[in-house]
């Protein structure tokens, strides 16, 4: 269980979170919502430790993971999907997915088999340079290369942004089997509120950089998660 406390950010003399505390199970999909510019993505900014926070704590399983650089969180088992997926253009799909080996030990730096049942396009795809992929294809390249991490902590921000249809079913597939797994907790950024829907099992609500609302998904309903967004 990832355990966040009192979380403060600030750009420069700008505050952007204040005093967020939220929990995320393992084996459940926790989902934050909240309109643009609430602050979700400095969320998983600090906890991927991309920027640093101001003040509060940060826990796994029980043990302090405070003021961790970007690289020691990928060691710790903190694994960060970001908003626009970040593939790079000019790596083939095999050697994006490599980028994901620098945190593991050499004898595990192989691609798992399961990534490519998880992800099959991948397979055929990995001669293909990253910048060729769709948007959809580049989605399912970021998360298997957070996967390839084996993270404890899988964090997407809104994975579903610009991606048609029937990639958008087969991301939300792919969440909820790694969700099932059992072993790794998963929280999602979205405003897909379909999306949301189906594969969270928590909600936590965003307002002004503050958590203003927790949800439990088998004690609400849609309609209760899209009136929280409204007010
Ligand atoms: N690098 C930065 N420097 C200064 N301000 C920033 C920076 N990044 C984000 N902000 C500001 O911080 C606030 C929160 O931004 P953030 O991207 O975390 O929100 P968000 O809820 O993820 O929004 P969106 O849904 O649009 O992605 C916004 O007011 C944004 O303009």
């Amino acid at each position: 269980m990832l355990e966040v406390r009192d979380l403060s950010l600030k750009y420069g003399q700008s505050q952007i979170l204040y005093d967020v505390s939220m929990t995320a199970p393992a084996g459940q999909v926790t989902t934050v919502m909240g309109t643009n510019g609430v602050g979700k993505t400095s969320l998983l900014r600090a906890l991927s430790g991309r920027h640093a926070y101001s003040g509060g704590t940060v826990a796994l399983d029980g043990a302090p993971l405070d003021h961790l650089t970007a690289a020691q969180a990928a060691r710790a088992g903190i694994a960060y999907v970001p908003q626009g997926r970040e593939v790079f253009p000019m790596l083939t799909v095999a050697e994006n997915m490599e980028t994901g080996f620098a945190c593991l030990p050499k004898a595990d730096r192989k691609v798992p088999a399961w990534i490519f049942d998880l992800f099959p396009v991948l397979a055929e795809m990995q001669q293909r340079w990253g910048g060729d992929l769709s948007g959809g294809q580049q989605q399912q390249l970021a998360i298997a290369r957070a996967l390839i991490t084996k993270p404890r902590v899988l964090l997407l921000d809104e994975p579903t942004e610009g991606i048609q249809p029937n990639v958008i079913q087969q991301i939300g597939r792919a969440i909820a089997q790694l969700r099932d797994r059992g072993d790794m907790a998963i929280i999602l950024v979205e405003q897909n509120v379909d999306f949301a829907w189906r594969a969270a099992d928590n909600f936590v609500m965003m307002k002004r950089g503050a958590i203003w609302r927790n949800m439990v998904k088998s004690d609400c309903t849609r309609d209760d998660v899209v009136a929280a967004l409204a007010l």
